[in-house]
């Protein structure tokens, strides 16, 4: 199992997305961004990259898409929290987004 992610590992993993928008939730067990599309294909089009990369990773997103817009919260549900894989996840999830 992927480690929890603590201390300063934890804030230093954090803080390049907290800049890019992401934020933590209430208990800091998972982050969460909504990512805003010109329309719905594009919006779909990311998911799709998206979700073959997290099928390779076997880590997957919880996530929701309403028309053009695309709410994603992050956790590793295996070890209760935050970890590596989320942050990979994330970051990875900034770049496709970046190049629909
Ligand atoms: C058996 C399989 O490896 C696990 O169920 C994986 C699949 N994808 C997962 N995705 C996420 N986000 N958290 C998990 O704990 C997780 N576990």
């Amino acid at each position: 199992m992927t480690e929890l992610l603590q201390g300063a590992t934890r804030d230093e993993a954090l803080a390049p997305l907290l800049a890019q928008g992401w934020t933590e939730t209430a208990d800091g067990n998972a982050i969460r961004k909504r990512f805003t599309f010109r329309n719905f294909n594009e919006a779909f089009g990311f998911m799709t990259r998206v979700a073959l990369f997290a099928e390779k990773r076997d880590h997957h997103p919880d996530w929701r898409n309403v028309y053009r817009t695309v709410e994603v919260e992050l956790s590793t549900h295996d070890a209760g929290g935050l970890t590596a894989k989320d942050i990979e996840l994330a970051r990875t999830m900034d770049e496709a987004a970046a190049h629909v």
